[in-house]
């Protein structure tokens, strides 16, 4: 029978530390989980704060690397070592500092920054390697999926009023007309975001407590971030501090693993 999606689950902290400690045991947990059923953990990780983010999971003997998979959720159609690229800052918040082997991080191919159609379609098929040939699925069904949300409630490269908003088939899109620079994006689409087995969002601070307010207590608004509904049996989490939780009504749940 179809279930509808189950209702997100906003874990907030009242410190940024525990948020980080909270978050790194989460990751760690779902990575086991994972691990022992399939020895392979796949995740998908956005740009913007959220790296920092991940600093609990550095240093931390119970991360088996080598098992990653790791794609980025969005990126942008920059050279690898831009100051705009997510793998940049990826890289340099984390992976540099982690022993995961380079062939096990899923970058765009720069040979193609200049045609987005062939940028995205690459970026498609090294998912399909991953992902059809093991799973056989409709979609990628990424173990986890790691999320921020920006001042206008977009995710990913998914903006408000964007006709990617209604991609249906694709698993990689491209984007020229970003609202926010740079212009010129790849991103994984809704279907691909939605039929992951865990999506976790994390923001913290000040500046997105309306934003996060909007999303959480009034999704009719349709923004794009109230738009991530994992399909049964997935389930979306929120990782928030006290700062940019203040004004949601939307009930928390106190953290467990
Ligand atoms: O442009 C982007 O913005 C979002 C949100 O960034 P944040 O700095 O407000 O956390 C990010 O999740 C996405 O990966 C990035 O390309």
């Amino acid at each position: 029978m179809h279930q509808p999606p189950s209702a997100p689950i906003l874990n907030s902290f009242p410190s940024a530390n525990e948020l980080v400690e909270s978050l790194a045991a989460f990751i760690v947990k779902l990575q086991k989980d994972s691990i022992d059923k399939k020895g392979r953990f796949t995740v998908a990780i956005s740009g913007g704060s959220l790296p920092k983010q991940l600093k609990g999971l550095i240093g931390n003997a119970s991360v088996k690397w080598d098992k990653w998979q790791v794609f980025y959720a969005d990126e942008r159609a920059v050279p690898l070592d831009h100051p705009d690229s997510n793998h940049k800052l990826c890289f340099d918040e984390l992976f540099s500092k982690v022993p995961i082997p380079s062939t096990n991080i899923h970058t765009l191919d720069p040979s193609f920054i200049e045609d987005l159609e062939e940028l995205s379609d690459h970026y498609e098929k090294e998912l399909i390697r991953e992902f059809a040939q093991k799973d056989s699925a409709r979609f990628p069904v990424f173990d986890l999926i790691l999320l921020g949300i920006g001042p206008d409630g977009h995710t990913a490269s998914l903006f408000p009023g964007h006709e990617l908003l209604a991609e249906e088939d694709r698993w990689v899109a491209y984007i020229e007309d970003s609202p926010k620079p740079p212009p010129k994006r790849i991103t994984l689409t809704y279907p691909v975001i939605n039929h992951a087995a865990q999506v976790a969002f994390v923001a913290t601070g000040e500046g997105k407590v309306d934003m996060l307010s909007n999303i959480l207590d009034k999704p009719e608004e349709g923004l794009p971030a109230s738009r991530v509904k994992p399909v049964y049996p997935g389930q979306l989490y929120w990782f928030v501090d006290d700062a940019a939780s203040a004004k949601v009504q939307y009930p928390r749940t106190p953290f467990r693993l």
